[in-house]
């Protein structure tokens, strides 16, 4: 087909006019075993690569069981104190019988998926990958590289019942503020995340209450969805006693259904009566 104005293409869903049309079709371009390869770069082919990471992200982790992220530092070296409160918290979270999930790199990432091994117990790590030379830390029983953040981030959110969040730089930021936001706008439900470290982790509370708080741009509930302490095990107790609420909540949400069912079925029985 020609490019000219008044001819027009369906390629799948996409209606193509004049010089919008491309020289060769979808198919051509496919079969051409030789020839321009930067259309692997373009938009559409991302989209699939997109979906790839998607379904081997939930392919991995979909039979994973109960789970809690850890997030902090990358920058952090062992045998400092905030490496040693990630080893504690990823072997109490295994103790408690959570999954630890993690990005998978160095710093407050290997601490806690070191900790969770030395216990025994299921250490995951989620990738990314970065334009300098990066590989998963050592002591992960899962990891997966992600290409894409907003995939990646996805995961963390689907997989965990709670964020635990140690000190750390822009990434642990963006991490907090993305569990946070997922809580306040009711996206996420009975998630709690804990903020260890309060020396750390104290100025940007204080900046919460008097300034977003004070200023009207949060609401008055929003600083309480972050917990802050400096004891592992108070981090493991608040989240393990949010699971024990979630869950008699659903246990009465499900009598609540099966109440609802019976009454309904005597009311029917006793019309036909
Ligand atoms: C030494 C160095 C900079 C390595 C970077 N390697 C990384 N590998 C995996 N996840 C990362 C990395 N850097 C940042 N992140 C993500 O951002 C958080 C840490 O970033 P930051 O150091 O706080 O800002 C982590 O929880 C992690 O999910």
């Amino acid at each position: 087909m020609t490019e000219s104005k008044g001819k027009i293409r369906h390629a799948g869903p996409l209606t193509l006019r004049g010089n919008a049309i491309p020289a060769t079709t979808t198919d051509q371009r496919l079969l051409e075993s030789r020839g321009p390869t930067d259309w692997v770069h373009a938009d559409p082919w991302r989209v699939l690569r997109i979906q790839s990471e998607f379904v081997e992200g939930f392919g991995l982790l979909s039979e994973l069981g109960r789970a809690v992220c850890v997030f902090g530092s990358a920058r952090v070296k062992p045998d400092t104190e905030h490496y040693e409160t990630g080893v504690r918290i990823g072997e109490l979270l295994a103790g408690a019988g959570y999954a630890v999930i993690t990005g998978g790199g160095p710093g407050i990432m290997e601490a806690a998926n070191r900790g969770a091994q030395q216990a025994g117990g299921h250490s995951i790590g989620l990738g990314i990958e970065l334009p300098f030379e990066q590989k998963l830390n050592d002591f992960l029983d899962m990891g997966i590289t992600f290409r894409y953040f907003f995939v990646r981030k996805t995961m963390f959110v689907k997989y965990a019942q709670a964020f635990i969040v140690l000190p750390g730089g822009f990434g642990t930021l963006d991490e907090l503020f993305e569990a946070i936001t997922l809580v306040q706008t009711g996206k996420v439900t009975r998630f709690p995340v804990v903020l260890v470290g309060t020396s750390f982790w104290s100025g940007i509370r204080d900046w919460i209450n008097e300034t977003l708080l004070a200023e009207g741009m949060i609401s008055p509930g929003d600083p309480d969805l972050m917990y802050l302490t400096d004891d592992p095990e108070e981090a493991v107790k608040i989240i393990q006693e949010a699971d024990i609420q979630r869950e008699m909540q659903e246990e009465r949400q499900v009598e609540a259904t099966a109440h609802d069912v019976e009454e309904a079925s005597e009311e029917s029985e006793s019309r036909r009566r």
